[in-house]
Order: C-alpha cells, then structure tokens, then sequence
C-alpha cells in the first residue's frame, strides 16, 4: 500500500511507531554509552553537525579556536593526521627540513602558514624578555637541550596501564628540559639572509654526540649545522625513497605518488630551514597515544590551539587510525577559548611554568596565571606528587614489601592529589593517572577509580587503543 493510501489514523499510527522506534534506538545508544563508561557524556564517534569552533584572532595570541556552541566533556572536536610525524632522535633538525621538503607543495604551503613564537603577536614579549635579560646580564632565554618537539605532555614513557599492587607505580616522569630544544627567539623571521643573530642554536647532539646538553648549560655556539644539514638535503634529492627515521604520514609511496613529489621538491634555503625548523618547534605536539612519547607531529588545526595552564581540551595521538584527536575535557560554552596545555604545569608554580613556556616565546596570563593568584593548590599537588614519586621509586627499586602504613599513606596522598587537582580545573590524564593508581582501594577509590576511566574516555575517545585495551581488561565495566 502506498502512503497516499492510508487513512489518517493509520498515517497517525505509523508516526508513533516511528517515533517509538526513535526513541527505543535512542535508549538503546544511551544504554551502550552507560555500559561504556558512566562518566562518558557523549559518543565521541558521532558525526557532528554544527562546527563546533572557528579560527578567529585572539588579540596577543596571535589566532586561536573558539566554541561556536557548546560543548560537551568528551566531545571530539579535531581529528587530523600530522602532515609528518617524527621520531625523536639526535639530528631533529635536519630530519623537520628533510620531512618538509617530502611535502606536497600544497602542504608545504598550508605548513608555512602557521606561526611560529616569532611571527605571532608574542614575538614583541618575547624580544622584551630577551632584551630584559641581556639587560639584567643573563645569557639568554633558558636553554633547554634537545630533540624533542615542545608541545605535549612531557614524559618520555608514560604506561597509564601498569598495575602493581595497592599503588600503580608509573615510570618516572620525563624531564622536558632534557628532551626539547630551547627556541631562538630571533631566528626564523623570514629573512631571506639569515644573520648571525638569527641563526637557530644547534644542540650539541645534532652536531657529533648522542648525548643530550645539560638542561640549564646554554649552547654557546649559535650557529646553524650547515654541514649536517646539506649533508641532509643531499641525501634527500639523490634519495628517492623515504629515509629511515623521517615518516609520512598517509605517503603511500607508490611510483606515481613518488614522481609527483619529486616534481614537486623545493629548493631549500638557510633562512627557509630556520623557518621550518621554528614552525616545527612551534607547533609539533608529542604524540600521546596513552602508552609511550617517542614521536611528534605538526596536525594543520591543531597547531592553532593556544595554551593555557586550566586546559579545556586535551590533545592526543590514536596509533591505529595515525591520527591527533584533540577532545574536551570540560564543558565548553560557545565564545569560550579551545585551549590545551603546552606543558604538564600540574605540579609547577607559576614561575616554573613560565620559565618553560618562555620557550614559545609569551607569558601565560590564564585563569591559574593570574596576578595575586593563590598558588597553595599547586605548591601542595606539587608536595603529594614528590611524596607519590618516591614511594614509586622504592617499589620500581623492587622494596615490594612496603610497611602496611607508608601503603596506606600513599592512598590518602593519592586521594587527596586528585581532589586538589581536580578542583584546579585539571581534569587531563595525569588526573586519570592518579586516579587509576587507587585501582585496588576500590573502598577509597571509589568515584575516583570510575571518573579515572571516564577522563581517559574523554582526553582519548573509545576508539583510542588505550581505552580499547581497558575495555577488554575489563577495567571500564568496573567504572
Ligand atoms: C601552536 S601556536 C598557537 C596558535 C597561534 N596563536 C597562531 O596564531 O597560529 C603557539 C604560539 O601561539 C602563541 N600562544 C599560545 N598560547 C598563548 C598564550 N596563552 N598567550 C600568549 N600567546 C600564546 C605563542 O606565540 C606560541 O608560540
């Protein structure tokens, strides 16, 4: 029978079974969601309709990303594969030119589009410090090492998933300072002659040694490794395969696809490596795939993400699908700012988060960076964490039996970090680390133990193997 067919009250009837029908799926999905996880607000997997940010100007951030509605905690807001990702190693700089000049011109364009500390509004603070502190008789901006990429979250390995007894020790955290080249303020301009001043500093390890430059010894010798890096050109244009260590992500590599880069190589210039070296730094974000930090990548929108110490979205790496997922962490009202962290800033002053993000070449004035702010919160998270780490220390050094009462102290240091975290706004992984560390304490843990899957939930999405693998441990049912 045709529709045009039917009587009214059987169209009528039809509506309410459809409707019906509605509603049963959508109990249906909302059930699926609770078995998921109760903390889990939203399907991170569902497409959605509205955008829910722009790229708009952000005054002395330069641009940013804004709602353009609200948003809900665990909502998927970016997915986007690094247009290269990079391994850490010890010649980090001549493997960004030579993954640049990979590139497909498009990207190269769209690549040398984003800022870096010193084509932002930022730059003229950034002068003022370094002005200040030549002033002041300082060598400079602090010279941080090398290698690693600056954005993300600072540890080298980070196993969110290692049980052990009462207390879930976690690798010691990794030291930024020892994995990230400090930026050169005043290099990358654009200039098509690279001056002396302009030149990017080479780390000692991109140079001749695999040993990383001590955090706070400034390398002294300003100048940019010409020979490593026409030795890295050359070999990228007699070179027509991909080079070990430097990845594209997406490069399929077949003949075809190879010619056309190859038509498409640039030439390559000092002042255009600086740039892209800075760029890289920049905007690179360390892949956080929830179990190890070993690689970083540049993801076109996310590197438009600006930084706050109260970050409102998380910004992680799904190995699987090879994509950056940036996901919110809290509700997000539209106007609000997207921003992540640049820095794990949780246990850190304010001066000690400054003294890290100087690196990017601007000084935070978020909510937690406020003039007169109390920083008790922070001093104390900082103290808990110390005490937390050493009693890790002792159980990595395999001291298993632990009195009853140091255990038992560990627990209330545990429980009371995560509810000073918390309540600093900081709802991240490191949040659902601490949270997971009480798996075992289940009379304690309580809530904590379920929000501790629910903010993995969020910062990763249930596709990210890391919440795949907790699913099939079971350790989401048990939230
Ligand atoms: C990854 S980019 C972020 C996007 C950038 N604002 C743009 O216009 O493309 C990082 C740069 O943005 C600026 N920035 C990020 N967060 C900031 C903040 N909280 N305050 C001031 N500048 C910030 C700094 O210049 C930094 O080097």
């Amino acid at each position: 029978m045709l529709p045009s067919q039917l009587s009214d009250a059987q169209i009528e009837k039809k509506k309410k079974r459809r409707g019906g029908k509605k509603e049963q799926l959508k109990r249906q999905r909302r059930q699926e969601r609770e078995t998921l996880g109760d903390n889990m607000d939203h399907d991170d997997t569902e497409a959605v309709d509205e955008p829910a940010f722009e790229t708009r100007n952000a005054g002395a951030k330069g641009l940013g990303l804004f709602a353009t509605r609200s948003i809900e905690p665990g909502e998927r807001l970016i997915e986007e594969s690094p247009l290269f990702i990079l391994p850490k190693q010890d010649t980090m700089n001549a493997a960004i030119v030579e993954s640049f000049m990979r590139l497909r011109s498009e990207q190269r364009a769209a690549y040398l589009g984003l800022s870096s500390y010193t084509t932002c509004a930022a730059k003229t603070q950034a002068e003022a410090v370094e002005t200040s502190a030549a002033e002041d008789g300082a060598t400079s901006l602090p010279d941080v090492g090398d290698s690693g990429p600056p954005i993300g979250y600072p540890a080298e390995q980070v196993d969110r998933r290692i049980c052990a007894s009462d207390v879930q020790p976690l690798p010691s955290s990794f030291d930024i300072e020892s994995s990230c080249k400090s930026p050169n303020v005043a290099s990358g301009s654009g200039d098509p002659i690279l001056k002396e001043s302009d030149k990017l500093e080479l780390s000692k390890s991109e140079s001749t040694t695999t040993v990383l430059p001590a955090p706070q010894a400034r390398v002294d010798i300003p100048i940019w490794n010409v020979d490593d890096l026409k030795e890295a050109l050359q070999a990228t244009t007699n070179d027509s395969g991909t080079r070990s260590g430097v990845d594209r992500v997406g490069d399929t590599a077949d003949d075809g696809d190879q010619q056309d880069r190859d038509s498409d190589m640039c030439e390559i210039t000092e002042s255009l490596a600086a740039r892209v070296v800075n760029i890289w730094r920049t905007n690179s974000y360390m892949l956080d795939d929830g179990i190890t930090l070993d690689s970083a990548g540049v993801g076109l929108s996310a590197s438009r993400l600006n930084h706050s110490c109260v970050p409102n979205v998380y910004t992680a790496y799904n190995s699987t699908s090879g994509c950056m997922t940036v996901q919110a962490l809290k509700p997000i009202a539209a106007g609000d700012e997207l921003c992540t962290a640049y820095i794990n800033g949780a246990a850190k002053l304010r001066s000690e988060r400054h003294a890290q993000l100087s690196m990017w070449g601007f000084t935070c004035t978020c909510i937690a960076c406020a003039d007169g702010r109390d920083e008790s919160r922070r001093r104390n998270i900082k103290t808990l964490m110390a005490k937390v780490e050493g009693v890790k220390q002792q159980m990595l050094e395999g001291h298993a039996d632990l009195p009853v009462a140091q255990i038992e102290q560990t627990v209330g240091d545990l429980l009371d970090q995560a509810a000073l975290m918390s309540d600093e706004g900081l709802l991240g992984p490191d949040l659902a680390d601490v949270c997971c560390m009480l798996i075992g304490r289940r009379e304690e843990a309580g809530a904590l133990q379920s929000s501790g899957f629910g903010i993995l939930l969020r910062s990763y999405g249930i596709d990210n193997p890391i919440c795949i693998a907790a699913l099939q441990a079971g350790d989401l049912d048990e939230a």
